[in-house]
């Protein structure tokens, strides 16, 4: 393991370069803490030191505060972990030394690693360096003074901006803005850094500590304004994040009563924020996006992924023209292969309307785009398929054709081809029963829109060798995606897992409680939409060919609906024909259809489930629960089955596959937090009451038993592993 540990140099110019060395990113360790107070006692007392420098090793000044401290926190509860550096450090030791210190900025400074920055005197940094406060995307604050020094040096509206939507700028902007001083070469970084050091010892240049500046701020009713919108923002995107509001009112505190006052504050509610179930989540969440693409057995081996240079995409639908639209804008060549010029034709129209709107949203450049297009080449038979490097089948979902299609292709594709289904649930050993490449085949199950959703499910068989899952977790990567290696099973991890989402709610529906109502509960707890507004945007159709799988995969748990099959009889399809639970009006938010009502009573009355024949009487917080620990349910089945490597693979994957919210910590980490116990007895008494729907799973009630969280992994599991 690399030494963690803070490196001190003096040379004959009588400049002392503090170097932080903790690789990869430098994170500001608790060692490193100790040893940068230690270095910058030394430098401040030693007679032979002038003025200090202060750098990161390896070309990254530093990632910030070490996160692993937060997870210490959150996992023993004592915030005394945490060490004082926002005053003793960066305050009395950096900003109020008596010798000057020029923070030498190369490749990244984030959160409190640009903290670290802002204390000294003057910041030199290498082009496009990336310069940061993302701490709210970890449930806190700035700690380090970053709150009152960052809107000192590139004044309020800018400083806002940056801390509330972590959005990092690169050090040409810092330099217009006046975070940096000058930008130099990585060559020339130390030594100007020295000289600079040097000049301000010499009074050339001011001795500047950011703290005790006001000139950028503003005037008292700018600065409110200012405050005042960027509070109205919050509610409206964060309104379940307290880090946003807790964040503005620092700022404010340092605008109206002074920056030290401003740091005083923000080191106590940041100790509360560290707390939060908020910030819990959201660490949980970083640790558990990095792990993810740790798979044993397939990154541990020493194998180096192909290079895949073409690949040919079977079905240019909207899941295949996504997945093509995908490829191209990382410049991987595409065959598109359909089976008639019109439909090859509606196929490469979809892709070029889906680069198109990336254009007109000024995600992409014209230039880009044409690029993009360029890759492209639509084929209505196998002849191109001689040198691709994977094949992705994208075609509907039926068994049969499939079979097929992977029996041609292993004929026409080269012996090195991987080959890939979107299938989002048929068996993978189905459909390449008839093929001997079985080693080959894989899943690759993309997320509507393919395009733009960043979850990749990689789903591997028994047989899928270690090679063709590092080639595609690469191509995933290199097109953005996040990929998360799962096992084969009915609808894999994320849409089996969240099967029961959508019939607890319809269950709900059926013992009486408003649609309109759930759906509010559901937004409310973070989710982008409700079930019902899902379900009237994917279609009806959709609704009916899924619920049926899972019906028949998963007999002894399913709720089988009336009601959508009452909607499509009242000529109602969802968003699709203006005709859903809701009122689909241009230019306006959907409106609950109150013609809707007579059709939902209707299917009351078909299912007879109401007892007594009136609607229960529920809680918002039981509407909630009713439903997502029916989805905590199926995620233990899937845990237990060793579908996914580890529990924090199903967080990620609810978060990126399903939206779950991420200051949540995805699916499994949310019902620890609730509580086992609660979870399990919640679902006994319901499937006591409204039946087996809600039939606690063993593995559910194995942990509340044991006292054991979900997350806990389990030997038993190992053994039963798909992956
Ligand atoms: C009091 C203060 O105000 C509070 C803070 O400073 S909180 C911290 C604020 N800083 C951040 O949020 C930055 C977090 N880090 C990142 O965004 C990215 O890691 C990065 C942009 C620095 C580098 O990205 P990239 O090169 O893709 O590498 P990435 O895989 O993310 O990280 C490399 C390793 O460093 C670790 N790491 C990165 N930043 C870290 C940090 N601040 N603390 C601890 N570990 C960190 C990662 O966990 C990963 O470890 P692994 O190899 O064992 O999985």
């Amino acid at each position: 393991m690399a030494e963690i540990r803070v490196n001190m140099e003096v040379g004959s110019d009588g400049v002392a370069v503090i170097e932080i060395c903790n690789p990869p990113v430098n994170a500001l360790a608790i060692p490193i803490i100790a040893g940068l107070k230690e270095k910058f006692d030394e430098a401040t007392t030693r007679g032979d030191v002038r003025a200090i420098v202060l750098t990161g090793k390896g070309g990254r000044f530093s990632g910030g505060f070490d996160i692993n401290v937060f997870q210490k926190v959150h996992k023993t509860g004592d915030v005394s972990l945490m060490p004082d550096v926002s005053v003793d450090l960066v305050v009395n030791t950096i900003e109020d030394c008596k010798k000057p210190v020029v923070a030498a900025v190369e490749g990244l400074a984030l959160g409190g690693g640009l903290e670290l920055a802002m204390g000294c005197h003057a910041r030199i940094a290498t082009p496009k360096t990336q310069l940061g406060l993302p701490e709210l995307t970890l449930g806190v604050i700035p700690g380090f003074g970053g709150t009152q020094r960052l809107p000192r040096l590139v004044g309020l509206s800018k400083a806002v901006q940056m801390m509330l939507l972590s959005k990092s700028i690169m050090s040409e902007e810092g330099n217009k803005l006046g975070l940096i001083d000058a930008i130099v070469s990585n060559g020339e970084l130390l030594k100007v850094s020295r000289q600079w050091a040097l000049d301000i010892a010499e009074k050339r240049r001011p001795y500047m500590r950011s703290l005790h500046r006001t000139d950028k701020l503003g005037s008292p009713a700018e600065a409110r304004e200012i405050l005042k919108t960027a509070r109205q923002q919050a509610k409206k995107t964060a309104p379940n994040m307290p880090q946003h509001f807790v964040c503005l009112d620092v700022i404010e505190e340092g605008i109206v009563r002074g920056g030290y006052n401003g740091v005083l504050k923000e080191a106590k509610v940041f100790k509360d924020l560290v707390l939060s179930d908020t910030s819990k989540g959201l660490v949980h969440v970083f640790f558990a996006q990095r792990a993810i693409s740790k798979v044993p057995h397939v990154t541990d081996i020493g194998l180096k992924p192909r290079h895949v240079k073409k690949v040919a995409v079977i079905g240019g639908g909207l899941m295949g023209s996504g997945i093509a639209t995908a490829l191209i804008l990382s410049n991987i060549h595409v065959v598109l292969k359909e089976i008639s010029p019109e439909y090859l034709l509606k196929g490469i129209k979809l892709i070029e309307a889906n680069v198109r709107s990336l254009v007109a949203k000024g995600k992409l450049t014209p230039d880009k785009a044409e690029r993009a297009l360029s890759m492209l080449k639509g084929v209505l038979d196998y002849s191109e398929f001689k040198d691709v490097d994977m094949v992705i089948e994208a075609v509907v979902e039926n068994i049969p054709l499939k079979q097929k299609i992977f029996t041609d292709i292993e004929k026409e594709c080269p012996s090195h081809c991987i080959l890939a289904t979107n299938t989002s649930t048929i068996d993978l050993n189905l459909i390449g029963e008839k093929t001997s490449s079985q080693d080959h085949i894989i899943g690759a199950h993309f997320f509507s829109p393919a395009h733009i959703m960043p979850l990749l499910e990689i789903v591997r068989t028994e047989k899928t060798s270690a090679q063709v899952i590092l080639d595609l977790m690469a191509v995933g990567k290199l097109i953005k995606k996040v990929p998360v290696v799962v096992g084969n099973c009915t609808g894999f991890a994320v849409n089996r897992t969240f099967f029961p989402y959508s019939q607890s709610a319809h269950l709900l529906v059926h013992l009486g409680v408003d649609p309109f109502r759930i759906d509010r509960v559901i937004s409310s707890f973070g989710l982008p939409m409700g079930p019902f507004t899902l379900q009237d945007l994917s279609g009806y159709g959709v609704a009916i060919a899924v619920g049926k799988i899972f019906t028949d995969a998963f007999p002894d748990r399913t709720f089988h609906t009336p009601l959508i099959e009452l909607l499509i009889k009242n000529g109602r399809n969802g968003k699709n024909n203006g005709k859903g639970y809701y009122i689909y009006e241009k230019g306006s938010n959907p409106k609950p259809d109150p013609s809707v009502l007579p059709i939902i009573e209707e299917s009351r009355r078909l299912a007879n489930l109401m007892p007594g024949g009136k609607p229960i009487s529920v809680t918002d917080q039981e509407i909630l629960e009713m439903i997502l620990f029916s989805v905590v349910n199926e995620a233990c089945r899937v845990l237990d089955d060793g579908v996914v490597v580890r529990a924090s693979d199903l967080d990620v994957a609810s978060i990126l596959g399903m939206s779950f919210p991420s200051y949540r910590g995805g699916i499994v980490f949310w019902a620890d937090l609730v509580g086992v116990n609660h979870v399990f007895t919640s679902l006994k008494k319901w499937s006591q009451l409204y039946g087996n729907f809600f039939k606690p799973s063993r593995y559910l009630e194995e942990r509340a038993e044991k006292g054991m969280l979900l997350s806990d992994p389990s030997p038993s599991t190992a053994s039963r592993s798909r992956l």
